[in-house]
């Protein structure tokens, strides 16, 4: 089964370099992955990993299974009109990773008259940037049909929620920004870290298991950060000393605010 990916650089490159280490469970080998990018520059790792490679978007897509679309989302319907009479409606399956971009839009867009008044099997697809290393959150908003291709090949790459399109933006920000966010926090912490005397290195590695074992407490049914936190914090202890002092400065509202101000209404 042939798998295009349509621009391949953070997030295309991501999805490619996620499939072809977990072949042979979505592609059998990497030569099934087909990645196009104008640039050869971001095609010679893919093709170095297996994957074949082309400038060409026509070339890509053709006889392809699924199409897996990581442009720019101003770029998407131009890529689009490019590429549709090249991809065989009856069989293959459309996902459009973009924010910003709309199922009406992609219906539009889709159309095309040599179809008739078929309209592909496609999606919007939301992963973030952990996909290469098969531990994205990814959402998955179908347009037309169930899209199974698309919810096994992500499948592969992390987990995946089919969601409606309302909770998209919102879900976009939590989850794809939100690896910057999370990023963020671990750049914080380093860098008190830092003025505590210890090494960037050494607070990376501190702040890292601490954080997956974060994660991890509340992987466990049914568990509320707050009960983790209730366990932390002694009565007239060091921990909630720390936590006041965050809030002070407004720790919880600037989350708030930077979810919202990244889920566009
Ligand atoms: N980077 C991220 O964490 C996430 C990105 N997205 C979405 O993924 C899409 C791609 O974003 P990034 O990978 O971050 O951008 P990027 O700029 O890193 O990659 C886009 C790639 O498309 C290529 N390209 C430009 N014009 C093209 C064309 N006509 N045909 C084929 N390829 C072309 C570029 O050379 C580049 O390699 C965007 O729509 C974005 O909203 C979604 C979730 C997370
Ligand atoms: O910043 C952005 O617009 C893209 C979409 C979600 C993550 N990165």
């Amino acid at each position: 089964m042939k798998v295009a990916i349509i621009g391949a650089g953070a997030m295309g490159g991501a999805i490619a370099r996620g499939l072809i280490s977990s072949a042979p469970r979505f592609i059998t080998s990497p030569g099934d992955l087909c990645a196009a990018n104008p640039s050869p520059r971001r095609l010679a790792p893919l093709a170095e990993a297996g994957a074949s490679t082309t400038c060409s978007n026509i070339e890509a897509v053709r006889d392809a299974s699924l199409v897996i679309l990581c442009v720019k989302p101003w770029l998407v319907k131009d890529v689009i009109t490019e590429i549709k009479d090249h991809i065989d409606y009856s069989y293959a399956e459309i996902a459009v990773v973009a924010a910003c971009v709309t199922i009406s839009d992609l219906n539009e867009w889709l159309h095309k008259e040599s179809a008739g008044s078929r309209s592909p099997s496609f999606c919007i697809v939301m992963p973030n940037t952990a996909v290469s290393l098969c531990k994205s959150m990814t959402f998955q908003v179908n347009g037309n049909g169930t899209c199974p291709l698309t919810l096994k090949a992500f499948g592969q790459l992390g987990e995946v929620m089919v969601i409606e399109e309302r909770l998209l933006p919102a879900a976009t920000s939590i989850a794809s920004c939100g690896i910057a966010y999370a990023l963020r926090y671990i750049r914080a912490a380093m860098e008190g870290s830092v003025e505590l005397g210890i090494r960037a290195p050494l607070a990376q590695e501190m702040i890292v298991q601490t954080l997956i074992g974060a994660a991890s407490l509340l992987q466990e049914p049914g568990t509320h950060p707050e009960t983790e936190i209730d366990k932390v914090t002694t009565p007239g202890g060091l921990t909630i000393r720390g936590l006041n002092a965050m809030e002070h400065s407004g720790f919880t509202s600037a989350v708030i605010n930077g979810l919202k101000a990244s889920t566009p209404r």
